[in-house]
């Protein structure tokens, strides 16, 4: 099993670019499923749920090949498509859900694993359910599957009025893949707002959907009859972007992220501003200058649905309170086990206390280090913050169950080492 052996101390400085965003491009494949023709995706990241997600596809019938360098993905759904989405891998990516709202749209039915629990909480996908319902699914849960399909007579979804019990990111993706061949009007309130949701409406836009109100809580759509084709480059990932402000802020230096985006990354900039960061949006990316953790304050934080701190940055940013000056408070509202990586960071001398949801960070500051020791990641973002508590620790940190961490990041250690860590892949 891969690890990452990493020796803390250097600073980092230099340029790196960002992949596409893991959280547009799952979607995005998805909704491949949605035409008979051919679908041109760029910019999609070299992951492993990417990997996952073509599978789950070709295991449908979908056709797909990559090509070039820069994440090129052509993929043909054409007729006959299998609608059947089995637990064997749906269980590795919960992302598999986004593959129900397609398939109920084109195809009438769906028969789709239940994705099951996750180390950051327990995520049910009751609202998925209930939306999909409301737009006229019979759905039942049988044996571990959402076996899903039109009433009698029926061959397409109807349009509905969707109101979600609370903004669930993949739900609206679902909805909104599935109102777009839908007869009539959908409106989606309490819509999610995230860039991703934006990416994808742009995308089925291209393929003729109509969609109004995306980025916003409502979103309007008007079912169409069919779906073209389309060409279209997957957004800068966000969520990768601001990990590597936060590996530079914590290990001081300066650096250049070719597309990262402040426009999607308002809270987390806010934040490395008042703990003492530059960052700076230069023409096609984001500039980052940090005197290193030890001379920067921590922030105290509770993580939101978009526009707020994004839950996928908590964990990262703790790892920068831990490092720095002054006692912090974060709080995950979003998932209720969203804390994996506490114990892990306190095996390198980290000083946190958790209550509930709450976590209480006393920064070491000038006065302390981390110390570097063998450590084990527990889901994705947990993995990105002890590669970075491992880069400001003394001596030797080694990170195990990277797979995790490969899930999510495209070559993170390739890039880091770009910018002058020292850091390699072991087995
Ligand atoms: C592939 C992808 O885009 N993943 C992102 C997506 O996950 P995902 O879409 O799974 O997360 P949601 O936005 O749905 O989850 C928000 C909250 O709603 C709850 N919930 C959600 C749906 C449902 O049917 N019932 C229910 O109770 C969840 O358990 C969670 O507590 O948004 C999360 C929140 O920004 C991010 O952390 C993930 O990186
Ligand atoms: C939680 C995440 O992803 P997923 O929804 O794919 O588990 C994440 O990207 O941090």
């Amino acid at each position: 099993m891969d690890k990452l052996l990493i020796r803390g101390g250097r600073r980092l400085n230099g340029e790196v670019n960002v992949s596409g965003a893991k959280n547009a491009a799952l979607p995005e494949l998805c909704a491949a499923l949605l035409t008979d023709q051919p679908v041109m995706l760029r910019n999609v990241p070299r992951l492993r749920d990417v990997a996952t997600m073509r599978q789950l596809l070709e295991n449908m019938g979908v056709q797909a090949q990559t090509h070039g360098e820069r994440g090129g993905f052509t993929l043909q759904a054409a007729d006959p498509i299998k609608p059947e989405a089995p637990y064997e891998l749906v269980k590795t990516m919960r992302a598999s859900v986004l593959v129900l709202g397609p398939l109920l749209a084109r195809f009438g039915q769906a028969k789709v694993s239940l994705p099951g629990g996750c180390a950051i909480g327990s995520r049910p996908v009751d609202q998925h359910i209930k939306g999909l319902q409301a737009m006229g699914a019979e759905i039942e849960v049988e044996h571990g599957y959402m076996i899903a399909r039109l009433p009698a007579g029926r061959t397409r979804l109807k349009g509905a009025r969707i109101t979600t019990d609370m903004v669930t990111v993949t739900g609206t993706e679902n909805f909104l893949m599935a109102a777009t061949l839908a007869e009539g009007e959908t409106i989606l309130e309490n819509a999610a707002q995230e860039p991703e949701i934006t990416d994808l409406a742009e995308m089925l836009i291209k393929m003729g959907a109509r969609i109004e109100g995306h980025g916003s809580s409502r979103i309007r759509i008007q079912g169409v009859e069919r779906l073209d084709g389309c060409d279209h480059a997957v957004v800068a990932d966000r969520i990768e972007a601001g990990t590597f402000l936060c590996a530079v802020a914590a290990t001081g230096g300066e650096a250049l992220l070719h597309h990262a985006r402040a426009d999607h990354l308002d809270a987390v900039i806010d934040k490395l501003r008042d703990a003492g960061v530059r960052v700076d949006a230069v023409e096609g990316g984001l500039r980052v200058t940090s005197p290193g953790a030890a001379q920067l304050k921590g922030q105290t934080f509770r993580t939101t649905e978009y526009p707020g701190f994004p839950t996928d940055m908590q964990a990262q940013f703790m790892a920068l309170n831990v490092a720095a000056q002054g006692a912090s408070s974060v709080t995950e509202t979003i998932f209720e086990n969203r804390f994996m990586h506490v114990q892990e960071l306190q095996r390198l001398g980290a000083r946190i206390h958790t209550d509930g949801r709450v976590a209480l960070v006393e920064g070491l500051g000038e006065f302390g280090r981390l110390s570097g020791a063998t450590v084990m990641a527990t889901d994705l973002r947990a993995s990105a913050s002890l590669v970075i508590a491992g880069l400001v620790a003394k001596g030797e940190t080694v990170v195990d169950r990277i797979y995790h961490l490969d899930r999510g990041y495209d070559q993170m250690e390739v890039k880091l080492r770009a910018l002058g860590a020292d850091i390699e892949r072991i087995q």
